[in-house]
């Protein structure tokens, strides 16, 4: 076995496999995330300012690394403000687990298809208004509003009495989930495009809001043409009735119905793209063989002082440390927390002469680091009441 590939499992630790699992997650989630929600642009805009950083740091580029230091933190707190919906949407649909799960492809069952294209065709045909809602993937709640929780089996007769002119609860939309009519008089949001309307009015612009805004498919049935229209991925369009079922079924189909069992998703791709990622920033910026030293000043404190009494001078403050370990594992190092920390317990009457070792009693040193030197290696003190002033 070659030489280095001997050092890298030697050197490989557990923490390090856990770090790139973590880094290979994290990066999935924001590719998924970019791929489905943000722009091709601010894709191409976060890969760039990625690929800048990295040169930067690789060619050491000062003023950039500085703009980057002082700027991420601006950068951050615009990119909150800005996509603050999108993020939300995101813990949302982490929170729904729907970056792992998919519904079943196996699409919705005849009984729905059925029912919906006997249904619409039917209110297509005597003018009957109707605006149906299929959720797909993603989670609707913050983009409809109101409604009467309904929770029953879809059928024809229940369709025809909600979207009767004279039922009360025929004005908004209905909601299917599961293939069960979950809510009526359900609040859409109403797009503003409106060439693509086309002269029809808010029902169908309440279809294409929807539309505009998740992977939802809505079913519209016009009540002063007798058309249905169908809007998906923020376009619409009018179906012939023939082709209803249709239509219905490969939608739903392509568009994976919220409906069937969940079974879970991979991006096989992108989990590989993430991995490699993960690990090539590993091999950038955290493997590194060379075993450096460095030296460093830190403070001696003294704990529990008893009450009364005092560290008489000459009182050692600072010890220096040298210590020694691959670069990584200095950057864990938070050389302002190190520090000599000694408990001065609590003692009788007379003055008395603590000693401590430095080093068993040195704190927040990352373990992969060896102490090579310290300075002074003991510590010794004299305690004395405190005279009354
Ligand atoms: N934001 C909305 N969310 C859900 N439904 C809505 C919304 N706005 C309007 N509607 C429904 O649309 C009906 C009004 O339809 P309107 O006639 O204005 O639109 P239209 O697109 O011309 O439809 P139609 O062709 O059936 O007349 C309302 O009674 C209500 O049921």
């Amino acid at each position: 076995m070659p030489q280095y590939v001997r050092e890298l499992f030697e050197r490989v630790r557990f923490a390090d496999l856990l770090d790139v699992a973590i880094v290979s997650m994290l990066l999935y989630v924001v590719i998924i995330w970019l791929r489905q929600k943000a722009s091709r642009s601010l894709g191409i805009v976060a890969v760039g300012l990625v690929v800048l950083f990295g040169l930067a740091q690789w060619f050491d580029l000062y003023l950039t690394t500085l703009a980057y230091q002082y700027g991420s933190i601006a950068i951050l707190i615009t990119f909150v403000v800005i996509f603050q919906s999108d993020i939300r949407y995101g813990f949302e649909k982490l929170a729904a687990s729907q970056f792992f799960l998919r519904s079943s492809v196996s699409g919705p069952s005849e009984n729905l298809t059925g029912t919906l294209t006997e249904a619409m065709i039917f209110m297509a045909r005597q003018r009957i208004g109707a605006l149906v809602v299929i959720p797909m993937r993603d989670p609707l709640g913050r983009h409809i509003q109101g409604g009467v929780d309904v929770d029953a089996k879809i059928s024809l007769p229940l369709l025809l009495s909600i979207f009767h002119p004279k039922s009360p609860g025929h004005d908004g939309a209905v909601l299917i989930e599961r293939e069960r009519i979950a809510t009526l008089g359900v609040h859409l949001p109403l797009s503003r495009q409106v060439e693509k309307l086309q002269g029809s009015g808010t029902r169908h612009a309440a279809a294409l809001g929807l539309a505009e805004c998740c992977d939802a498919m809505v079913v519209a049935v016009s009540e002063e043409r007798g058309t249905i229209t169908i809007a998906k991925d923020g376009e619409m369009q009018v179906v012939d009735p023939t082709q209803l079922a249709d239509r219905l079924r490969a939608s739903l189909k392509d568009g994976h119905f919220a409906g069937g069992k969940r079974r879970p998703r991979y991006h096989g791709v992108t989990l590989l793209v993430s991995i490699a990622t993960a690990t090539m920033l590993w091999f950038t910026f955290a493997y590194n063989t060379d075993t450096i030293q460095r030296t460093f000043v830190i403070p001696i404190e003294y704990r529990n002082v008893p009450e009364g009494w005092e560290i008489a001078e000459p009182k050692p403050t600072f010890a220096e440390l040298t210590l020694s370990g691959p670069e990584p594992a200095f950057n864990l190092l938070k050389p302002a927390s190190a520090v000599v920390s000694l408990e001065v317990k609590p003692i009788a009457k007379g003055t008395r002469f603590p000693q401590w070792e430095s080093e068993s009693n040195l704190k927040n040193i990352p373990s992969e680091l060896s102490v090579e030197q310290i300075e002074p290696r003991q510590v010794i003190v004299s305690l004395r009441e405190k005279s009354e002033q």
